[in-house]
């Protein structure tokens, strides 16, 4: 009797009532990394019957630290896939029956287990964005826990939970610091009721001429020099940058914004000459010779105090080991103090003794001036090596991928030292490049423990027992039960009303979804003064249509690119009523109709008058530092004072006009200004 055994502590536990609950609930866990893989065995192990997990990635061998479903063998394998089919060993042969609330009859693959004891795992390669994942299939969950790591896949569970009725667990780790939160429309705060923090930036003069930190380097190597060689050189965007900086950066003069186009420009030439022989020499040279040379004629640029000359880099005695090396800007330049360093306050840097090589990992090794070259010259023709096997490829940074990161490192560490900074290494470079903070097995394990507790507190509708849970770096208090926050009455998601709309969007024209969607079924016809309602159609944050714009009237929702799992928001113009946001779902395949909606339109409420004052939450501040500032936001989201929508729901400061205000989807903590 396997099945009683496993599951008997469980359902003393629990009592029978809670054990029966989440034996025949179904549940989702989105995302099968870090937190996913211990809270799937978690599930398991407590006996939970029906839970589907989705990851569209595959296993890195930067996983196997802590995503202990996974061995050596799996790499490269799906993380879902590979991560059920473990978790299923913990409670062998299938689960309860679905739609029963009797546990079912079941094979049991040749394990020896009591028929319908075990436990069934749907597990999906897949993206949680793609149009199949819509409103109407989440509706069949009872729950959905998001064990994801970046922002824009956060939004998008929050907004289909909210728009299905399914609650949510968010969680999130960054360190030693993490986090749970239990939301439900109506009932509490949402994901999307929270400002997050936007994303840190340098300005552009300082990553592309000035650089006097290591992260400049980094982000010139990675965003920069990278991008223009091997990925997307965008001429035009290029050029907006520049104009932007003259006009908003104060330290930036037109001479210099001038020289950096010229620079830009060149870079066109020496792309086309990459394949040649010695094009990765010719690279440098440009690189790291020219275009410092260039940068040093504007005298007056080199004015601005705190700044320090660099030297241009020579590629011959670098490699003949004779090149002087400038001591560090700050150790030798007062602020404002004339460079470059004269040749005799300089040294070699010769490559480290041998000896303290081996006493390294290759990863944490300082590489000298020569060591940086060499593999700065390896890494740009292993790069265009892959341009030449596969024309038109665009390649950009990836922590994982060892040619990007290598080239990364050595462009950074190159600059570094010709501008006087201190250099990297490999490991460093790899942390703040791909902004990681080390994700720490066990904090993972402690949030995925109090998900499980409060899913089981959520399936038993028992919210009174919920509180969001922070687990923070204060020994004393390392747990922290904070109260739920309710909605945020101006959120741009929540407190909007949510329609699923079964349509075949080959057929359903914008015309007709307005004229008999909108202005029939809904009601939004006539205004307070008996003038007809002008309206607004967004699809995210692309405008299809307004009172002036009835262009895309006559073309289907197909041809706007709307399909399933997309949704259509209907705002009205004088912002009396909240937001109606339809579901775009599959039409049963038995109808011929176009559209299906609920047989009751809903009561759309008005929105309150004056907006409220923004409520501080009471929850305290963590501190720490970064793992990805897609964590980040989690955990200091609700720490941070709540941010006011105006009556479009758009945030403030946010010129864009979606309806929902503006969307920052940068996975990217660093990006140039
Ligand atoms: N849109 C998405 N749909 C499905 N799964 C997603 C989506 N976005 C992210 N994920 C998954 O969420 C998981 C988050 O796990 P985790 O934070 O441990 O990241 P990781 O990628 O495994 O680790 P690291 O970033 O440190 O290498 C990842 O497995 C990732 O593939
Ligand atoms: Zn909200």
């Amino acid at each position: 009797m396997v099945g009683v055994g496993r599951s008997a502590h469980a359902q003393a536990l629990l009592g029978k009532n809670a054990f029966s609950k989440i034996r025949h609930s179904k549940v989702l866990v989105v995302g099968a990394g870090g937190i996913g893989c211990e809270l799937l065995k978690n599930l398991v192990l407590v006996g939970f019957g029906n839970i589907e997990i989705i990851d569209l990635d595959t296993i890195d061998l930067s996983n196997l630290n802590r995503q202990f479903l996974f061995r050596k063998a799996d790499i490269k394998k799906s993380k879902a896939l590979v991560a059920s089919a473990f978790a299923h060993q913990f409670n062998p042969g299938p689960g309860p029956s679905q739609n029963s609330s009797v546990d079912g009859p079941g094979s049991t693959g040749g394990v020896a287990v009591d028929a319908g004891k075990g436990v069934n795992i749907k597990a999906r390669h897949g993206n949680i964005k793609e149009p199949e994942n819509d409103v109407e299939w989440m509706k069949g969950f009872d729950l959905v826990m998001s064990a994801l790591d970046n922002m824009d896949a956060r939004r998008h569970v929050n907004r289909l939970c909210v728009s299905a009725g399914v609650p949510l667990i968010e969680s999130g780790t960054q360190g030693y610091l993490g986090q749970v939160t239990p939301m439900q429309k109506d009932r509490t705060e949402c994901y999307d009721c929270v400002s997050k923090p936007t994303p840190k930036t340098f300005p552009v003069c300082t990553i592309r001429a000035t650089p006097s930190e290591p992260i400049h380097c980094i982000v010139w190597g990675k965003s920069y020099l990278l991008p223009k060689l091997f990925g997307e050189d965008d001429e035009a965007s290029d050029e907006q940058e520049l104009e932007k900086a003259k006009a908003t950066d104060q330290d930036a003069s037109v001479a210099e914004i001038e020289e950096l186009k010229k620079e830009a420009a060149a870079f066109r030439d020496v792309r086309k000459g990459l394949h040649e022989e010695d094009g990765a020499k010719k690279t440098f040279e440009k690189v790291f010779g020219d275009d410092i040379r260039r940068l040093l004629k504007m005298e007056d640029m080199w004015k601005v105090p705190g700044r320090v000359k660099p030297v241009p880099l020579d590629y011959n005695t670098i490699l003949d080991g004779s090149f002087r090396v400038p001591p560090l800007a700050k150790a030798a330049s007062a602020p404002g103090k004339e460079g470059p360093v004269p040749a005799s306050t300089s040294q070699v840097n010769p490559a480290p003794a041998t000896s303290v090589l081996q006493d390294k990992l290759k990863d944490q090794q300082e590489l000298s001036i020569k060591q940086n070259l060499e593999l700065f010259l390896e890494s740009c023709k292993k790069l265009s090596a892959r341009g030449i096997s596969n024309p038109g490829t665009l390649i950009s940074f990836d922590k994982d991928d060892d040619d990007t990161l290598d080239f990364v490192l050595a462009t950074a560490n190159l600059r570094a030292t010709a501008y006087g900074i201190p250099t990297k290494t490999r490991f460093e470079v790899k942390e703040m490049a791909g902004n990681i903070i080390p994700a720490i097995a066990t904090t993972n394990a402690v949030i995925a423990g109090y998900i499980v507790m409060r899913a089981i507190n959520i399936l038993q509708n028992d919210w009174s027992k919920c509180s969001n849970v922070y687990l923070r770096g204060d020994p004393a208090r390392l747990i922290a039960p904070i109260a739920l926050q309710p909605p945020e009455d101006n959120c741009g998601v929540c407190a909007d009303v949510y329609v699923p709309l079964a349509c075949d969007v080959e057929r359903l024209t914008l015309g007709s979804f307005v004229g008999e969607i909108v202005r029939s079924w809904l009601g939004w016809n006539t205004n307070d003064d008996g003038d007809q309602m002008e309206i607004a159609v967004y699809e995210d944050k692309r405008l299809l249509a307004d009172p002036d714009f009835e262009d895309n009237y006559g073309k289907t929702l197909a041809d706007l690119g709307i399909s399933r799992g997309k949704t259509l928001t209907v705002t009205d113009e004088d912002n009396l009523y909240r937001n109606v946001n339809f579901s775009i779902c599959a039409l049963p395949a038995s109808t011929n109709s176009t559209f299906h909606l609920p047989s009751n339109a809903p009561q759309v409420p008005r929105r309150p008058k004056a907006p409220e004052p923004a409520p501080t939450s009471s929850v305290p501040s963590v501190a720490g530092t970064k793992r990805s500032a897609d964590d980040f936001d989690i955990l200091s989201a609700s720490s941070s004072k709540k941010q006011k929508l105006d009556a479009n729901g758009a945030a403030g400061s946010n010129g864009d006009k979606g309806p929902n205000g503006p969307i920052d989807l940068s996975d990217d903590e660093i990006e140039i200004l």
